[in-house]
């Protein structure tokens, strides 16, 4: 039997259900104070010595008895060593006749002993009294204290040495499913590498877990049951990932219904729905769905809250901004959506540019700076709109953000890395729109800079849209366009002529795409209407994923790359060159990061990466057009 209809329940409700029914019970580990940071106090910690122990000299210069000064009043008074006075340094024990320091400034050294001084001590001046700092039998920190560094500095500053501490949760991280196979195990066709797994592991470890990682489990009911029944004997926690929405090898609701309690199936999110939330001998299971995005999302609403509740700790405040959305993100009511986002700054304007929305977009978390939450009555915001982001990064890096749009270039991560290598503070948000999407997100002031290609005639199209706007025009490269096809060109496709050909599939590029335009060139070349071209409407956002559709067969022919088809291993027919150009708002090229970006694209290291990659020619490299 499969389950097709799943809850609706928001997320802080859900967690409410599964937490009100849980109650956790760490013990105390005597852990060396050295060890204990990222630990919580399991009780209140008293100093057992005074720190420091004894009066010490707070300064450099002699000790006295303040009473014995007092004549200095009248005028200079002089002090004989041994007798009225003795030399101390900083932090030394204060001899117990004395009960003042005179700092060396103040004193005048006359030889044989002898010194002078105008103003009488004052008493107790530049001591530290004993326990000043800490003093015995005081409690240093409160019992569920998470230790940094400074507290470990006060603890063995009151002569503790040993702490007692939580005991960390230990959660159980299965994945599941007959398609997972290890890392660095030969994938075959319909497997997928286990990576979810690591990233479990990494997370609960951050939130001061510790991951049991329990190997993968296949897509087979009793071994899902073995593998659950022995977490929950051997772990306080257990996450399962995968089989937990309506396929019908998804086994994680019914193995928890059978071996406990299913508390929720189904959560009002998106992506994150399928989650269930389990009980099983009073401890909490999670199954988490399958994909990466909704796994790692619902990770962080379920199990670091879990985990924080097993301290005794309050939930961190996250860091948040407000930032204008460059796209509208439209969404459907009755559910939270979460919306990944680039965000970057143009002359002053945080701009926040929605990321991928698939919830199998791996890459949509590595780059994501923010997090949006759109609530469930809303349906999104519009271009424009202002809107509270929870942030992955911090301000000043998010400031540090070069933006990039427009055509896509494989060799434009490199000078990102190179750039970072020269100065690790920046980092270059790209985004694919196309060179007429670059031209436009640079003259609204969404980038830093536009990548385009100029083509001659029709290829000039960018000055006229862009006379209002101050900026700078590079050459980055020449590059070869041509036709792509499978190895020794099969279907011996020669030009534009045979796109028209049927049982011959396209895979095209986005409209506004620089090689888009030239396609529809070729095509009214030839007098070929592109409702003639199977796939003309079918869009690959990139030129290896271009390439990688004729790779896996999906497509016959795409037009891109010399470099995206060889590094396929794909068959490669030249159609022209062009010049690949960087324009740069005249702002940023002024700037302090348009100064460094100029210098490493104009670096020999830039130009030997660029002539490395097949059909390029960089002579020209940063040359000011
Ligand atoms: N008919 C319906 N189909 C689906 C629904 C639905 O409501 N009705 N929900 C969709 C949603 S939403 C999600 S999310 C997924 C959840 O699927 P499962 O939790 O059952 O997970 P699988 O189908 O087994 O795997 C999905 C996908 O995740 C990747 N994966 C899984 N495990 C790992 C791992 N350990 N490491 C890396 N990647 C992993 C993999 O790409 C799988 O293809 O269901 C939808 N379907
Ligand atoms: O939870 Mo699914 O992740 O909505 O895609």
């Amino acid at each position: 039997m499969r389950k097709t209809v799943l809850d609706n329940i928001p997320i802080v409700e859900a967690l409410y259900r599964l937490q009100r029914r849980i109650s956790f019970h760490p013990e105390t580990e005597w852990v060396p104070v050295a060890d204990a940071g990222g630990r919580v106090t399991a009780e209140p910690v008293r100093a057992v010595s005074s720190m420091p122990a004894y009066p010490a000299s707070a300064m450099d210069g002699i000790a006295v008895r303040a009473a014995e000064t007092a004549a200095a009043s009248q005028g200079p008074l002089r002090l004989r060593e041994g007798k009225d006075f003795i030399f101390i340094n900083t932090g030394d024990p204060l001899p117990a006749d004395k009960d003042a320091v005179i700092m060396i400034e103040r004193v005048r050294e006359l030889g044989e002993g002898i010194v002078e001084i105008d103003e009488p001590a004052i008493a107790w001046k530049h001591v530290r009294q004993a326990g000043e700092d800490v003093t015995r039998g005081e409690v240093i920190l409160p019992s569920r204290h998470l230790l940094r560094p400074v507290d470990l500095g006060a603890l063995l500053a009151g002569g503790v040495t040993e702490a007692a501490v939580l005991s960390k949760p230990r959660v159980a991280v299965i994945p599941t499913g007959s398609e997972i196979v290890p890392p660095g195990k030969e994938v075959g066709r319909g497997q997928i590498i286990e990576f979810n797994g690591t990233v479990f592991a990494g997370f609960l470890k951050e939130w001061g877990a510790i991951p049991d990682y329990r190997g993968i489990v296949p897509d087979e009911i009793d071994a899902i049951r073995r593998a659950v029944s022995a977490a929950v004997q051997e772990c306080d926690i257990v996450v399962l990932n995968a089989g937990s929405s309506a396929g019908t090898r998804d086994y994680t609701w019914r193995v928890l219904e059978e071996l406990g309690e299913v508390v929720v199936h189904g959560v009002a999110a998106r992506p994150g729905k399928p989650v269930v939330l389990a009980l099983i001998d009073g401890k909490p299971v999670l199954g988490l769905p399958g994909y990466p995005v909704s796994a790692y999302l619902s990770l962080e609403w379920f199990a670091r809250p879990l985990i924080q509740s097993w301290y005794g700790l309050e939930p961190e405040e996250k860091r948040t901004a407000t930032a204008r959305l460059t796209r509208p993100v439209t969404v459907k009511p009755g559910a939270t959506d979460h919306i990944r986002l680039r965000l970057g700054r143009v002359d002053k304007e945080l701009h926040a540019f929605p990321l991928s929305r698939g919830a199998g977009a791996t890459l949509s978390m590595v780059r994501a700076d923010a997090l949006l939450r759109v609530p469930a009555e809303s349906r999104g915001f519009q271009t424009g709109e202002e809107v509270q982001v929870e942030l992955y990064r911090s301000p000043e890096a998010i400031d540090r953000s070069l933006l990039f749009s427009g055509s896509d270039d494989p060799v434009l991560p490199c000078l990102e890395s190179m750039l970072r290598e020269r100065d690790p503070s920046f980092s270059l948000s790209m985004e694919w729109t196309g060179s007429l999407g670059g031209v436009e997100a640079l003259k609204k002031g969404e980038c830093h800079m536009a990548g385009i290609h100029a083509r001659g005639g029709r290829g000039c199209y960018f000055q006229k849209e862009m006379k209002d706007i101050s900026y700078v025009r590079i050459h980055l490269a020449k590059r070869r366009l041509g036709w792509i096809t499978a190895p020794g060109n099969p279907l011996n496709i020669q030009g534009a002529e045979d796109l028209a050909r049927t049982r011959i599939d396209l895979v095209n590029r986005p409209r506004r795409s620089g090689t888009r335009m030239l396609l529809e060139e070729l095509l009214e070349g030839k007098g070929i209407e592109p409702a003639m071209v199977s796939g003309f409407s079918r869009e690959a956002l990139t030129h290896l994923r271009a390439a990688s559709a004729v790779a896996c067969g999906t497509a016959d022919v795409a037009l891109g790359l010399e470099a995206a088809a060889s590094t396929f291993g794909l068959e490669f027919l030249p159609v022209r060159e062009e010049n690949y150009e960087i324009l740069l708002r005249r702002s940023f090229y002024e700037s302090d990061a348009g100064e460094k970006w100029m210098d490493v694209l104009r670096s020999r290291g830039f130009r030997q990466a660029l002539e490395s990659y097949p059909g390029y020619d960089g002579t020209r490299c940063g040359e000011v057009l």
